[in-house]
């Protein structure tokens, strides 16, 4: 429906038109949702973000069925006294703010606690101190390694699901020492996460905490010396979507055993509208939003990308495909990793009915066809220049 007039929510109720302040809306996970509320839904986004490149086609005067409904303030939430009074007129506040590239975990672990949980506090205490909703985003890195990862390698409880699948109400959160730096985020997650509880259990507020589990797509994260530093680590995808296309080989972190569960960002994002529009069953709950049936080592992913490249480019593999590295070479010293990443659907089931759609096979063709089509020529042009010597 072009502007969502007459939708309904789960229980049949009639959805009011609201006002959503998205904080860290310039970035992946919030163009793709400013794109859906202007696409499918009535309500008005007041997006603050300190970049705006990713909503700017959302932006432009051009696009008038959407100008007024959508409105950029570029505020950086560490210091700007707009804030409140933008949460203010919101009905609900999503936050999604945040340092979240591994490759800063453990080399900028301040500004990676600073980010993560200083930064969040004021959003929270404004939520709740003008009684308005919160959605905050958090992640599956809080439950960090799995029981199963402590069991010798050939003990046949590793293959327990008990031992491995990721519930948000009974799995524990296990972390590594302190000088394991990587964790630095997802313990800053997780005291934002219990301060946001905490907050709900004492002052009423409504909240609702999201878990992303590896959503990935278009528009996630940057390609180094194209739209992003010539030395910048960004998350996998585009590491290794970088690698395709400059026909370098993928690199394989600690031997790619690592394992993760992907989800195509617009299965995600169908999620996050159903916590938007039905507070009464999204309210108080915190939920995994992944999907379990896409699991693949960081290997299988990079054979997978390889072979998804080669059909959407046409160009052949390179010869080897892929590299070994190690840890402390591609991330620096106190990194660690989580080994296995399968969420538990049961509550999100129950509460809201939602189930992720696409394979990997499937969502690996749609990203890998926008970054050919988005960044194939400019890698063409910039790996073409002649180096100064
Ligand atoms: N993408 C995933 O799979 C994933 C997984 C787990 C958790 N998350 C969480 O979801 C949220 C969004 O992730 P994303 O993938 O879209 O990341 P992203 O980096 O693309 O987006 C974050 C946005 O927040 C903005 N931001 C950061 N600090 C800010 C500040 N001080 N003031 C204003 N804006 C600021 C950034 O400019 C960026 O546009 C994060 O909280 C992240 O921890 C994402
Ligand atoms: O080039 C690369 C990049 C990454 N990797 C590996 O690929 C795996 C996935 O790495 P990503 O950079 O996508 O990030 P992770 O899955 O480890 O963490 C992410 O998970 C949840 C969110 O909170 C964050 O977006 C991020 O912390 C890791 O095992 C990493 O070591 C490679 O083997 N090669």
């Amino acid at each position: 429906m072009a502007n969502g007039a007459g939708r309904l929510d789960l229980d049949g109720r009639p959805i009011k038109p609201m006002t959503i302040c998205m904080i860290g809306a310039g970035g992946f996970i919030g163009s793709h949702l400013c794109e859906k509320l202007m696409n499918e839904t009535p309500h008005k986004v007041l997006a603050l973000d300190v970049y705006n490149d990713k909503i700017k086609h959302l932006l432009e005067p051009g696009t008038s069925q959407w100008a007024e409904r959508i409105q950029f303030h570029r505020i950086n939430i560490k210091h700007d006294s707009r804030l409140e009074g933008l949460v203010k007129m919101a009905d609900l506040t999503i936050n999604l703010a945040a340092i979240c590239t591994p490759a800063d975990y453990n080399t900028r672990p301040l500004d990676t606690i600073y980010s993560n949980f200083i930064d969040a506090l004021p959003v929270v205490k404004y939520c709740s101190e003008n009684n308005k909703r919160l959605i905050h985003f958090s992640t599956c890195e809080v439950y960090g390694k799995t029981i199963g990862s402590f069991l010798p390698k050939d003990h046949p409880l590793r293959q327990d699901p008990d031992f491995y699948v990721l519930k948000e109400d009974t799995s524990p959160c296990i972390f590594g020492s302190i000088e394991k730096q990587r964790w630095s985020y997802a313990c800053a997650k997780q005291l934002i996460e219990r301060l946001v509880y905490a907050e709900g259990a004492e002052n009423g507020l409504e909240f609702t905490i999201v878990r992303p589990f590896n959503w990935i797509g278009p528009r996630m994260d940057f390609i180094p010396g194209i739209d992003g530093p010539s030395e910048g680590v960004p998350r996998v995808l585009a590491c290794f979507s970088n690698n395709l296309l400059r026909r370098e080989p993928l690199k394989l972190v600690d031997g790619g055993e690592s394992q993760r569960t992907f989800i195509y960002i617009k299965d995600a994002i169908e999620a996050v509208l159903l916590m938007i529009e039905n507070p009464e069953r999204a309210n108080g709950h915190i939920f995994n939003v992944g999907n379990p049936n896409n699991e693949v080592t960081v290997r299988q992913l990079a054979e997978m990308m390889t072979q998804v490249y080669s059909k959407v480019s046409g160009e052949t593999a390179i010869e080897s495909p892929t590299i070994d590295v190690s840890s402390k070479e591609f991330y620096g010293e106190g990194y660690d990793d989580s080994d296995k990443r399968i969420p538990d659907m049961t509550i999100i089931n129950r509460q809201l009915g939602w189930n992720p759609k696409t394979s990997l096979w499937d969502l690996l063709e749609s990203t890998l066809t926008y970054q050919h089509r988005t960044y194939a020529e400019a890698v063409k042009k910039a790996t073409s220049k002649p180096v100064a010597s």
